[in-house]
């Protein structure tokens, strides 16, 4: 099992990453000082296919879990599903110093860890990521919320664990479509910091789709790591934390235009960072050679861009509701090459427009998952 460290200015938490480490879960919480007295927050899905084990785990390590189980998808961060997991967690009278276990995908690492945040003014979360893309990007770095009708995440919070646990085990009940979502934050890891990353996708995708142990383990080891550095330096993201919202921008957009539905999370952030390059290579400062690297692997991953459903003007609305951009003027990291990124506080919403219009004439683009 391996173990990073994430230090912040006045708390740090481990992030345990292993494969079959499940059975270890009861002793971290222990060694963490854990109550016996948890609230596992899950969605159907997981729940269907892990929680009997999870609660036989934790009921012979001695704790006395009781569960909150919402609806998959990323509906379920709203303020009424928000509401009812409140009046659940009152009627089972979790105390402050009691923990809150999200254990799912990034929709219930949000959702459970904004519970987490808000009941009693704040009790202990832990984060026990079951989707590539909780334990690569979601359930790292504090940021917790709901969703608004008028845009992704528009309400939240920061709020820590006290450990995030990855067991990449989990990922061999998960959906292809799943998976793909997961790679979205990983592909972007590299593109961000860690060209490495990118190149283990480019070159050994097939083995990453199969879910190769060492080759999976040793992603979602690289890309924590990334996620880790980023979000040290930078807790409440006033500037260089904005590097890990590249593809954002755009994505949310599609995300919110779509209300949320058609295509999920790390779908639209594949499509968001395509767009969002396309700004670098117009502005001269990506070589078209590492832009094409970027195309390719986006397309090889074989995401769908569902046009026929898709409205570029109402795309563009939701991107102007989005937090990064009602936040003073549009600022954004763009990738200079795979690897490295470079802050702009001079970029126009025409940009930003062109970039969704070359989504749209992306034709070749498959329509393999609606
Ligand atoms: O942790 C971060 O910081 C990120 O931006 C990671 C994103 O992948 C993640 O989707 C995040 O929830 C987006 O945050 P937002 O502040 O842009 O809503
Ligand atoms: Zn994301």
């Amino acid at each position: 099992m391996h173990k990073i460290i994430l230090s912040l200015k006045n708390t740090r938490y481990p992030i345990y990453i292993g494969n079959e480490i499940f059975s270890k879960f009861p002793s971290l919480c222990k060694k963490h000082g854990i109550k016996p007295h948890l609230a596992v927050i899950t969605d159907k899905i997981v729940s269907e296919l892990y929680l009997d084990e999870l609660l036989s785990i934790l009921k012979r390590g001695g704790f006395s879990p009781e569960v909150i189980i919402v609806n998959p998808g990323e509906t379920s961060k709203s303020l009424s599903v928000l509401s009812k997991i409140i009046t659940q967690l009152i009627q089972m009278k979790l105390r402050r110093d009691e923990t809150i276990v999200a254990f799912g995908g990034g929709v219930i690492g949000d959702l459970a860890g904004f519970a987490s945040a808000i009941y009693l003014r704040g009790v202990n979360l832990i984060q026990f990521p079951t989707t590539l893309l909780a334990m690569v990007d979601s359930s790292i770095g504090g940021k917790v919320g709901i969703d608004h009708k008028l845009g992704k995440n528009l309400i939240g919070a920061f709020h820590h664990p006290v450990f995030v646990f990855s067991d990449i085990s989990f990922l061999k009940t998960l959906p292809k479509r799943e998976i793909i979502c997961g790679l979205g934050e990983v592909v972007k890891c590299g593109i961000i910091m860690d060209a490495e990353i990118f190149k283990m996708i480019e070159t050994n995708f097939e083995s990453v789709l199969n879910l190769n142990p060492k080759i999976v383990q040793n992603l979602v080891l690289r890309s924590a790591m990334v996620k880790s550095r980023i979000v040290s330096k930078d807790e409440k993201e006033k500037r260089l934390r904005m590097v890990l919202n590249f593809g954002h921008t755009i994505g949310h957009g599609i995300e919110a235009s779509l209300n949320y539905k058609r295509l999920k999370h790390g779908e639209a952030v594949m499509f968001g960072m395509l767009g969002e390059s396309f700004i670098s290579l117009n502005r001269g400062i990506l070589s078209l050679d590492e832009f094409e690297r970027i195309k390719r692997v986006i397309f090889k991953i074989g995401v769908v861009f569902p046009q026929k459903l898709l409205e570029r003007n109402l795309i563009l609305k939701y991107i102007g509701y989005d937090k990064k951009i009602l936040s003073e003027r549009l600022n954004m990291y763009l990738p200079i090459k795979i690897g490295k990124m470079k802050f702009f506080d001079d970029i126009n919403f025409d940009e930003i427009e062109r970039a969704v219009d070359f989504l749209f004439e992306q034709n070749k683009i498959k329509l393999t998952s609606t």
